[in-house]
């Protein structure tokens, strides 16, 4: 029999043998992990047991909620306000930062989700996830507030996201790489299926919403062109396209096998940097991408390197392979264009 590494385990010897990181981190992220196992298991009942549809409201972003949005924020708020070590949360669903109430234990690290992302894809049983993002309290903050949160990406201590897919996949870092565990569901564990996860730095897939493609910016459209063009344009290769509509899985198979993705500013809402939210999605895919030897822009800047000034702020995303997104930034470039 195969010997297996449980994720408890690898966040163990990261504790103890490596030191990267402090007990603390590493309860809190064994929390998060369980709350995605009980997400998974609600997601897998769909229909049968009656989590499927819309819970007729919406979010703080004018987003409606779906029942499974709902469920999957109270899992993750309840599995980490007692288990957690955590001083707050923040979450797409949520307006305001939730403070650990004082009858629970309180701890050092602030923590940031998106429950579910990809909700539109819950019906059509496509894969969707939960991302995560963990910051440190700042030194010098006595009582916690939303300020605490504004954070660059830069200071993420760990992040991840968990696919419901075929598979349900865990793909984590705590700065040192990137490791994936699947979850055994006999074992009822999640157990390291890759460590030190790469990204190829060339590729010849890209992931954009191309309905969107009049409302673009003129370096994305080119990008896009040239890509077009394949084997007879300027790139001399021909491209493949997807578009999952999950950034999650979008991202995922990027992890896999390399590409691009695409969500960048545009001109149906001018004033709007972006459609993904900064904090909770696109900081810590970022920070995994760049782990894994890709790279991120918001075609301007490094995404890791934007100083957010409110919790929920949006932000034009280009990740993956790292050549592709360094040239989607120069296009950025050439052209004197800056929204971010
Ligand atoms: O429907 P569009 O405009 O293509 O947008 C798809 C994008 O929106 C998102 O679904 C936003 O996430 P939520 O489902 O968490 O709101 C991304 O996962 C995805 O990349
Ligand atoms: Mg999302
Ligand atoms: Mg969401």
């Amino acid at each position: 029999m195969s010997k297996t590494i449980s994720l408890t385990r690898y966040l163990v010897e990261k504790q103890r043998v490596d030191g990267h990181i402090p007990a603390h981190l590493r309860l809190l992220i064994e929390v998060v992990a369980r709350a995605c196992k009980r997400i998974s298991l609600a997601i897998n009942k769909g229909a049968v047991g009656g989590v499927l549809g819309s819970a007729g409201s919406e979010n703080v972003q004018g987003e409606v909620q779906k029942k499974l949005d709902i469920i999957a924020n109270e899992v993750l708020i309840e599995a980490n306000e007692w288990g957690g070590h955590l001083a707050a949360m923040a979450s797409e669903e949520m307006e305001s930062i939730h403070v650990v109430p004082n009858r629970y234990p309180q701890g050092e690290y602030l923590l940031l989700f998106d429950p579910l992302d990809g909700s539109s894809n819950i019906e059509v049983n496509v894969s969707i996830g939960t991302i995560f993002s963990v910051l440190h309290m700042p030194e010098e903050s006595r009582s916690v507030q939303e300020n605490d949160f504004l954070q660059s990406g830069s200071r993420q201590v760990a992040a991840g996201y968990c696919i419901y897919g075929p598979q349900t996949t865990l793909v984590l870092t705590v700065g040192d790489g990137v490791a994936s565990f699947t979850l055994d569901r006999e074992q009822g564990s999640f157990v390291l299926t890759q460590d030190n996860l790469r990204i190829p730095e060339d590729t010849h897939e890209f992931a954009i919403n191309m309905s969107n493609m009049r409302h673009w910016d003129a370096p994305v459209r080119r990008y896009i062109d040239e890509c077009l063009q394949g084997k007879d344009g300027p790139r001399g290769k021909d491209f493949n396209m997807r578009w999952i509509a999950s950034m999650v899985a979008d991202v995922h198979r990027i992890m896999t096998r390399g590409g691009i993705f695409m969500y960048p500013w545009d001109q149906r809402e001018p004033d709007k940097p972006g459609k993904l939210r900064l904090m909770y999605e696109a900081n810590p895919m970022a920070w995994l991408i760049e782990q894994a030897g890709g790279a991120a822009t918001n075609g301007r800047q490094r995404i890791l390197d934007v100083q957010p000034q409110k919790l929920h702020e949006r932000v034009s995303v280009i990740l993956g392979s790292k050549n592709e997104v360094e040239r989607v930034t120069r296009y950025h470039q050439q052209a004197g264009q800056t929204q971010g």
